[in-house]
C-alpha cells in the first residue's frame, strides 16, 4: 500500500461513496469499514479496484481461530491490499488468519498484508484499566498486543500515534504502524481519544495514517486531503 494518508470511507452507501471519490484520483489510499461493507458487500470493494484504489477493508475479525481462517480465506480472493484482525483475540486466532489469507490468495496475485487492532484509539487508560481489567498501562497493553502480533507472524499493527516510536523500537521500521486517530487542531476529537496530528505521526513513525472525518467532513474534501497529506510529508 502506497504511503499517502488512507482515507476512510465511512459512507452508508455505494453512490455517496462514488460520489465523493470524484474528485479524487486512484493515487490515494481508500478504507473500506464496516459500515460500508456490510451494506454493499464485495461489489463495493470490485468498484474501488476498478477505479485504480489501494484498498485497506477494515473488518477487524475477531473470532474462534476456525472461523477466521475461513473469513479471510473468503477475503482474500477480494484482491484487497490490507486487513485486519483484533491482536485480543490472540496468537493462535492471528496464525490461523493468515494461514487462511494464505490459503485464499488466487495463485499469481500478492497476498494482502494483515495487521493487528491493538488497542482502539477510542480507548482510553481508564477503560483498559477499569472496564478491560487490564492491570499494564495502556502503553504497555498496546505494546503487549504489538509484540503478539509480530510473534503470530502479522505484518503491523493498528495502534495510535503515541505508542508508534515503542513500537518502532521493539517490533522494527519494517512493521507496519497503521494510525488513525489524526487530527488537525480546529476539528474536534469526535469519539476519539488517542489523536494526533500529520506531523506527530510522522515523527513517531507512523508508517500510514488514516484520516475519516477530517478529510469527508471538510466542506472542499480534496483541499483537506492535500492539506494532511503534505503535513504527513512534512511539505509545509
Ligand atoms: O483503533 C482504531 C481502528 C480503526 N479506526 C477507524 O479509523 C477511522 C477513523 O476515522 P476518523 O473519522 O478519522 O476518526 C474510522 O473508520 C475507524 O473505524 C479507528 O479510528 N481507530
Amino acid at each position: 500500500m502506497k504511503t499517502s494518508p488512507i482515507i476512510a470511507l465511512d459512507f452508508e452507501s455505494a453512490e455517496k461513496t462514488i460520489e465523493f471519490l470524484r474528485a479524487f484520483n486512484g493515487d490515494v489510499n481508500v478504507k473500506v469499514g464496516m459500515q460500508l461493507y456490510y451494506k454493499e458487500g464485495p461489489a463495493i470493494i470490485a468498484k474501488l479496484k476498478e477505479l485504480g484504489f489501494d484498498i485497506f477493508l477494515d473488518l477487524k475479525l475477531h473470532d474462534i481461530p476456525n472461523t477466521v481462517k475461513s473469513a479471510m480465506q473468503s477475503l482474500a480472493s477480494l484482491g484487497v491490499d490490507l486487513v485486519n484482525v483484533h491482536a485480543a483475540g490472540g496468537k493462535t486466532m492471528m496464525e490461523s488468519a493468515l494461514e487462511g489469507l494464505d490459503k485464499g490468495t488466487p495463485s499469481g496475485m500478492k497476498r494482502p498484508s494483515i495487521i493487528g487492532v491493538t488497542q482502539l484509539t477510542s480507548t482510553d487508560e481508564r477503560q483498559v484499566r477499569d472496564e478491560q481489567l487490564i492491570q499494564a498501562s495502556l502503553r504497555d497493553s498496546v505494546l503487549h498486543y504489538a509484540k503478539l502480533t509480530k510473534e503470530a507472524g502479522l505484518d503491523g499493527v493498528v495502534c495510535s500515534v503515541h505508542e508508534a516510536s515503542i513500537i518502532q523500537e521493539v517490533c522494527g521500521s519494517e512493521f507496519l504502524k497503521v494510525t488513525p486517530g489524526i487530527r488537525l487542531p480546529e476539528i474536534g476529537a469526535h469519539d476519539q481519544k488517542r489523536i494526533a496530528t500529520p506531523e506527530e505521526a510522522r515523527k513517531e513513525g507512523s508508517t500510514h495514517i488514516v484520516v475519516g472525518r477530517a478529510i469527508t467532513g471538510a466542506k472542499d474534501p480534496l483541499a483537506a486531503y492535500e492539506h494532511i497529506n503534505a503535513r504527513w510529508k512534512g511539505m509545509e
